[in-house]
């Protein structure tokens, strides 16, 4: 059973209905409890039922799900029509399925590349067209909320470049459509996000989960109820005021090129010196 939320009103996102893709594990399934948790109802997909009907039936009242894969036209057209058939209205698309593998940029087959482009780019792009077209286009007084996962940070991240590349895609597409839709009521909004804290994480090479909090600012992994709340909140009525907007929630790994603390000026035990305070002027 989702609990109530720690930071929102329990009627923030009441009467709202929602569709996360890849609600079934991790961030998805967080983020769907905290959407439950301020009142909306939830459709979560994903490509496998068990995991789908075990979130479902862990998260209770106002979760339901469809299976289907993101980045088939007629699966997305199946969610999209479940969660319509089921509720009648569809008010938020949080687009989270998505992933990639970690590969040296020079060492990514060309199956690989399309791989991580259809899921992350297609996938996305699939299921925005679904719900658009099928709730929000043209409809005087309807509209809603895309929010795109994507990752941080932007300027390179080692092993990533197909994924770097897949969510630039993303985060452009969801600058144009907020434009081209924003006289239909739709607002989109990508949430690029870091390093967090999920099981997902640890199928990359150990040395890089263990170095992966130690190399932001913030000095920790995100935590999942952390990109539940960026969720929630861009859910709300502010996500129209921040359609076209890439949101990062990241332990500022975009405000920094190098690894945290620099490694140039750190001493060994990763301390940063300080400035001598100048002399007292004198009296
Ligand atoms: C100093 C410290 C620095 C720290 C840096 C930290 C960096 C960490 C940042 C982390 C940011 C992001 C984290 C996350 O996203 S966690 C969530 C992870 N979850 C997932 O990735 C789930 C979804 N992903 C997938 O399902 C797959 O990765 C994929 C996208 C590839 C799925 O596509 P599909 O099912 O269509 O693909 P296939 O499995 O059939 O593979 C197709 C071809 O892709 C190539 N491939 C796939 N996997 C690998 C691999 N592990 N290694 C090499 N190549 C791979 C391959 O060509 C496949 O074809 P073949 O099978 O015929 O060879
Ligand atoms: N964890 C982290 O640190 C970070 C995660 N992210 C991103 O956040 C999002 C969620 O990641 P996270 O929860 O960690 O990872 P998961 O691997 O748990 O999430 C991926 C989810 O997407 C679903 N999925 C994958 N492919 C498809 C498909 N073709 N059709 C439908 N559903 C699909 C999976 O379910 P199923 O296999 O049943 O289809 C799964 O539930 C991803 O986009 C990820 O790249 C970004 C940065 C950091």
């Amino acid at each position: 059973m989702a609990g109530p939320s720690e930071i929102f009103r329990p009627d923030l996102l009441a009467g709202r209905v929602a569709i996360v893709t890849g609600g079934g594990t991790n961030l998805g399934r967080q983020a769907t409890a905290e959407l439950l948790a301020c009142g909306a109802q939830v459709v979560i997909a994903g490509r496998r039922e068990e995991v789908l009907a075990a979130t479902a039936d862990e998260l209770g009242e106002g979760c339901s799900y469809v299976s289907g894969d993101v980045r088939e036209r007629a699966d997305a057209d199946r969610i999209v029509g479940g969660a319509l058939d089921r509720h009648g209205r569809l008010d938020v698309l949080v687009n989270n399925a998505g992933g990639q593998y970690f590969v040296p940029a020079e060492a990514i087959a060309a199956k690989g590349w399309r791989a991580v482009m259809r899921l992350n780019v297609e996938g996305t792009m699939t299921m925005t067209h679904a719900v658009a077209e099928a709730a929000w286009l043209g409809r005087p007084g309807a509209g809603g909320t895309v929010i795109n996962v994507t990752v941080s940070p932007h300027h390179g991240m080692p092993a990533m470049a197909h994924t770097g590349a897949a969510r630039a895609a993303v985060e452009a597409l969801t600058a144009e459509l907020a434009e081209r839709w924003r006289e239909d009521g739709v607002a989109l909004v990508a949430a690029a996000i870091g390093r967090f804290d999920t099981e997902s994480l640890r199928k990359y090479p150990e040395i890089v989960v263990r170095q992966a909090a130690r190399s932001v600012p913030l000095q920790r992994l995100g935590r999942m109820q952390e990109f539940a709340w960026l969720v929630a909140f861009l859910a709300s009525p502010v996500g129209h005021g921040l359609s076209g907007t890439t949101v990062t929630l990241d332990g500022a790994a975009d405000n920094w090129w190098g690894a945290w603390p620099p490694e140039l000026i750190a001493d060994d035990e990763g301390t940063v010196p300080t400035e001598a305070r100048r002399a007292e002027p004198p009296a």
